[in-house]
């Protein structure tokens, strides 16, 4: 009897361990799966660098002759490609070889776009007449799909896929007589503003390698902020455009969804229709971002892509005359801007005055409830399935593990966080992001949400008609660079971009100013009272000479107007310099 025990327990041990070992085996297989894949993806990636680099070779513009052309402003570039005092090629080779260089420092080009010369060869044989950017090198997220090149966001999964085709607006600006040079970097999933994955690692922000250039389109605003690129594109969900052009100083544009078309961009969460993802230019100088929209705007892109409104650029509204109201704020309610962020937004009122706007304070309605409730219950609707389901069995990078986990624990769990959470700490909003990671129960529940963003919507826009406002200003984000790897911790500073996806805003970010050190010393007056706050103020100890932007928005489809209030702005502060 005692044999028969000893036995049964022997064997169910057995059963157990090597069930474990299965398991164990089955995971080593799918990882060494995974990192083949990586490293097939490395072999290709570093195939269209050395290709490049050989073509380079070729060329014989020497340091000064490249330095001179990264050096021009969209407008002289563009001018001396139309007027045929540069040539396609030439501009192309200064740009591949500046921003190669950089690239060893920032890792910001996914792959170098191995077509771009030929592209180049043949605008320069061209003699009929030129495109909006003849001859333009334009630089492109991860997320666009360029054909026959995988498109992957930084998931493994998507290794191994190529695209069928160039996304939409890539033949848009092909079509106008762009060059597309390289892919730029993003964050695994696209969810997050830092810019690392597991396939193409970290990129680092050109002002100060130990800050994060943002994301998603943190390789593109690292390209930009290094003057390695003019302009170049992104997307926006949650402030991937805006927040990005913020940290490395250059110019962004978030669109007002289906203003620009999506078709052959990835996002892992296309099937939630509440809050989309937009596409965006982002760029050097405004003249840059201006022409990059505007491009876009042609009859081929209307007919790539039906579900665009043939509405064109407005120059009329762009150029009108007309003295606007802006409403300006510069806290959410839950994460105040750092001294440096709120100057940027005061300097930036001083200079819409200065060219004759009326600007008044503006206080958004119920922006913490907009943030937990709405945002991020619509896209944590799924419990972040979305986003999950094409991490399984993938490595998953360490600046994302912080925001993945709550998807990962069960709801009773989360439940009693939110609730021990707020007694904690005494931070009940905190309380709330964790009750939106618990997900939608059903169709019915998901229904009534959509009502709420609905009634939200209409609140907020009776706030802004009550101040009779044509615009506003704010941060994109309530601090300058995070260090790398830190953005999870402080995620919800970006509330002051994703209240503008929820709400389908468009919304352009300007550099205005640079941190200084009376900026870090202002930093002692800044609230402590939550983990959150504590660790904005911690970040920000170090962050003198960061870029900060200000962030300028309007009604939808009203892109022209946000790019006028960036010009005004821009001269406004110009003339208040001098
Ligand atoms: C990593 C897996 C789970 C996703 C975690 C999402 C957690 C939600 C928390 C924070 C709010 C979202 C931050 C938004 C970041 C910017 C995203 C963006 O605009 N992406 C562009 C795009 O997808 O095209």
């Amino acid at each position: 009897m005692e044999n028969i025990k000893r036995q049964q327990v022997l064997g169910f041990t057995g059963g157990v361990l090597f069930v474990i070992l299965i398991n164990n085996f089955w995971r080593w297989k799918k990882k060494q799966n995974v990192l083949k894949k990586i490293k097939s993806k490395s072999v290709e990636c570093k195939r269209a660098f050395d290709y490049v680099v050989e073509q380079l070779k070729k060329g014989n513009l020497s340091e000064d002759e490249v330095s001179q052309i990264v050096q021009l402003s969209f407008n002289d570039l563009h001018q001396q490609l139309q007027d045929g005092t540069l040539k396609a090629v030439t501009v192309l080779q200064a740009y591949q070889a500046f921003a190669l260089k950089a690239n060893e420092r920032l890792n910001a080009i996914t792959e170098p776009l191995v077509t771009a010369m030929d592209i180049a060869e043949k605008l320069d044989k061209q003699t009929g007449k030129k495109g909006l950017l003849h001859g333009i090198p334009v630089s492109v997220k991860e997320s666009f799909d360029i054909k026959s090149l995988d498109t992957t966001a930084g998931i493994s999964h998507f290794i191994g896929k190529p695209r069928p085709d160039d996304a939409a607006l890539i033949k848009v600006l092909k079509d106008e007589g762009a060059i597309p040079f390289v892919r730029t970097n993003i964050p695994q999933t696209m969810m997050i503003y830092e810019c690392s994955n597991p396939i193409y690692k970290e990129t680092l922000n050109p002002y100060d390698l130990t800050k994060t250039p943002g994301g998603s389109t943190g390789g593109e605003s690292a390209l930009l902020g290094a003057k390695a690129s003019i302009i170049g594109y992104g997307s926006d969900i949650g402030g991937s455009i805006r927040v990005p052009s913020h940290f490395c100083g250059c110019y962004g544009l978030k669109t007002t969804l289906e203003r620009l078309s999506r078709k052959g961009t990835l996002s892992l969460s296309k099937g939630q229709m509440q809050v989309s993802g937009t596409v965006g230019p982002m760029a050097r100088d405004l003249d840059g971002l201006i022409m990059a929209f505007k491009v876009l705007l042609t009859d081929l892109h209307f007919e790539l892509d039906p579900s665009i409104p043939p509405i064109k650029f407005r120059d009329e509204i762009y150029n009108s005359k007309q003295s606007l109201k802006i409403g300006y704020y510069v806290t959410d309610g839950y994460t105040p801007a750092v001294p440096s962020c709120r100057r940027a937004v005061m300097l930036t009122k001083k200079a819409l005055e200065a060219m004759g706007h009326t600007v008044v304070e503006f206080k958004p309605p119920r922006m913490v409830y907009a943030y937990t409730k709405l945002y991020l219950g619509t896209v944590m609707g799924d419990k972040g399935k979305n986003y999950t389901s094409k991490l399984k069995g993938d490595i998953i990078d360490p600046t994302i593990w912080k925001l993945m986990l709550p998807s990962k624990l069960p709801n009773f769990i989360l439940r009693m966080m939110s609730w021990l959470y707020p007694i904690l700490t005494k931070d009940k909003v905190f309380g709330d992001i964790l009750k939106a990671r618990m997900g939608i129960n059903s169709v019915h529940d998901w229904f009534n949400h959509a009502l709420k963003i609905q009634a939200y919507k209409e609140e907020f826009l009776s706030a802004w008609r009550r101040e009779d406002l044509d615009a506003v200003i704010c941060p994109p984000f309530a601090m300058a660079a995070p260090p790398l790897g830190k953005v999870a911790d402080v995620i919800s500073a970006g509330n002051y971009s994703m209240i503008y996806n929820l709400l389908n805003y468009p919304g352009g970010v300007l550099p205005v100013t640079k941190v200084t050190a009376d900026d870090v010393n202002d930093l002692d007056n800044y609230p402590t009272n939550t983990r959150t706050l504590k660790l904005v103020k911690q970040f920000s100890m170090k962050s003198e000479g960061l870029p900060v932007g200000v962030q300028c928005v309007c009604l939808p489809f009203n892109e022209e107007l946000v790019l006028r209030l960036m010009r005004e702005a821009e001269n406004g502060l110009n003339k208040l310099q001098d």
